[in-house]
């Protein structure tokens, strides 16, 4: 006997019907094999037209060498690439460094196109989540150029339509560890345009000796050590308050000296001083006699910020309606409140006294004193809001050596480790290394700063000695 199909029992007639009741598949035609050879065969012609402006040498000598041998025969070529390699030589021997710059590095960069980026472009990023699918075909992001400088791989990327560069900030760890560098910096140029940059070896592996004295300090882009990329990291402190975050031995007292160092001719001169704070007796103390004043205990380290406060405001007070901005002369020298492990004052101190107006103290100056010549450049181990509730009012921060991941963030801003700054992963074998945000820019930049020993803050604070004289003509020169 005939029953009605089981799915047709289930549906009662009060059942709505479902929008997807009709299905309509894609047909699946056979693509012609004439169409696909078309394809390869337009393929083909894109690339033997691009290539020359690709690898211009590369394909301008090849030409060449096929001219040669086709009109004088391979014994003429023969003798037209000895003579070439010949003055290869000649170049490397006497112009290293142009040779490295025109020949060595360019070579370089096509081989590390190919065997690095073009062979494993495609699975890193896959598997870093960064090719985008649509309409069931995949899109990957395209690599334009790739260009060696002396220390990194500047690979520039022209991104997939609708994806944005910060998809490959969030990546940055994933892309390093997918091309084996140490880190990655993403640069964006313009719209779809950016640079991923890789660096092949540590540039800031090795100490930094003192640096030269400038011979005309300027304070706001003051030489405290190196950047990344071997050029010098310029510090400002007029115009700014400065805090250097780093757990114990991340190398603060490298920073703070570096500074006080690129001063010297300024304080000399009397158009800056230097107030120092050092309740560890062990970082400053030193110097003591570089200082205008100097404080080492709870009582006398807020009667010393109490002054500047005091100093500060009869400044401003003259200023008032008369002066919009500072300008450091003898009568009206920039001021640098330096003060090393800030949280003894503002978290560890005993007296709750003390505790409470060193705050006050370091509040008013940090919001008011920018704009008449007073700088607080401060040091701090835990930048933890309980140690430290202060943080914010420095507008610009240096991360040494941290404890955690999280502080990262807390010290250099919202997404400063995703930009890769892992100041958490600083090895402990290189104090004085550090993430910082130059200006205009929101990618921190790896530094190292360059390392004051005794014997300079000696010759510092002798003044006359023959090392800083010699550095300072250097300087100038
Ligand atoms: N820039 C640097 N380059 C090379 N070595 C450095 C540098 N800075 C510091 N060091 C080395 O690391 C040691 C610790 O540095 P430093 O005292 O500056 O650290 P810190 O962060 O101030 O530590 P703490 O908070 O305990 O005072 C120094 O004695 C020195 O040997």
């Amino acid at each position: 006997m005939w029953s009605p199909p089981p799915a047709s029992q289930q549906v009662s007639v009060t059942t709505p019907v479902p929008a997807q009741s009709f299905r309509f598949a894609t047909p699946v035609l056979p693509t012609p094999a004439a169409l696909i050879a078309a394809r390869w065969l337009f393929r083909l012609l894109t690339l033997v037209v691009k290539l020359p402006f690709r690898f211009p040498l590369a394909c301008a000598s090849l030409t060449a060498s096929v001219l040669v041998w086709h009109v004088f025969g391979w014994v003429a070529l023969a003798v037209v690439w000895s003579l070439v390699d010949v003055g290869l030589l000649v170049w490397w021997r006497r112009r290293p460094s142009t040779f490295r710059r025109w020949v060595g590095l360019r070579v370089l960069a096509t081989w590390r196109w190919w065997w690095v980026y073009a062979r494993q472009w495609q699975p890193v990023l896959v598997v870093a989540g960064l090719a985008e699918t649509y309409a069931e075909r995949h899109y990957l992001p395209r690599i334009r150029k790739v260009t060696c400088s002396e220390w990194a791989d500047r690979v520039r990327v022209r991104l997939v339509a609708g994806t944005a560069p910060v998809d490959f900030e969030n990546r940055v760890t994933e892309l390093a560890h997918g091309f084996g560098a140490a880190s990655c910096r993403v640069t964006v140029l313009g719209p779809r345009d950016v640079v991923l940059e890789f660096p092949r070896h540590d540039t800031l592996a090795e100490p930094i000796a003192a640096l030269d004295v400038p011979a005309v300090p300027d304070l706001g882009a003051l030489p405290v050590g190196l950047q990344e990329d071997g050029t010098p990291w310029r510090l400002r402190l007029h115009g700014t308050h400065v805090l250097v975050v780093g757990v114990t031995g991340a190398g603060k007292g490298s920073v703070i000296w570096s500074a006080i160092r690129a001063m010297l001719p300024a304080m000399q001169a009397g158009t800056a001083q230097v107030r120092a704070i050092d309740p560890k007796r062990m970082e400053l103390s030193y110097g003591r006699r570089l200082f205008a004043s100097y404080a080492d205990d709870g009582e006398s380290a807020v009667a010393l910020l109490e002054q500047a406060v005091a100093d500060m405001r009869g400044r401003a007070e003259r200023y008032a309606g008369r002066q919009r901005a500072h300008v450091p002369t003898v009568d009206d020298p920039f001021v640098v409140v330096v003060l090393d492990e800030v949280a003894f004052l503002t978290a560890y101190h005993p007296d709750r006294d003390v505790r409470r107006r060193a705050e006050n103290a370091i509040a008013t100056l940090t919001s008011q004193g920018r704009s008449v010549g007073f700088c607080v450049l401060a040091a701090l181990q835990d930048p933890r809001k309980e140690v430290m509730n202060l943080r914010n009012l420095f507008p610009d921060k240096i991360a040494l050596r941290l404890d955690e991941a999280s502080q990262v963030d807390m010290v250099l801003g919202e997404g400063a480790r995703e930009r890769g700054a892992n100041a958490h992963l600083i090895d402990p074998d290189l104090p004085g290394v550090a993430f910082v945000r130059v200006e205009g820019s929101p990618i921190p930049v790896r530094v190292r700063a360059a390392y004051v020993c005794d014997d300079d803050i000696d010759a510092m604070a002798a003044g006359d000695s023959s090392t800083v004289k010699a550095s300072v003509m250097e300087g100038a020169a």
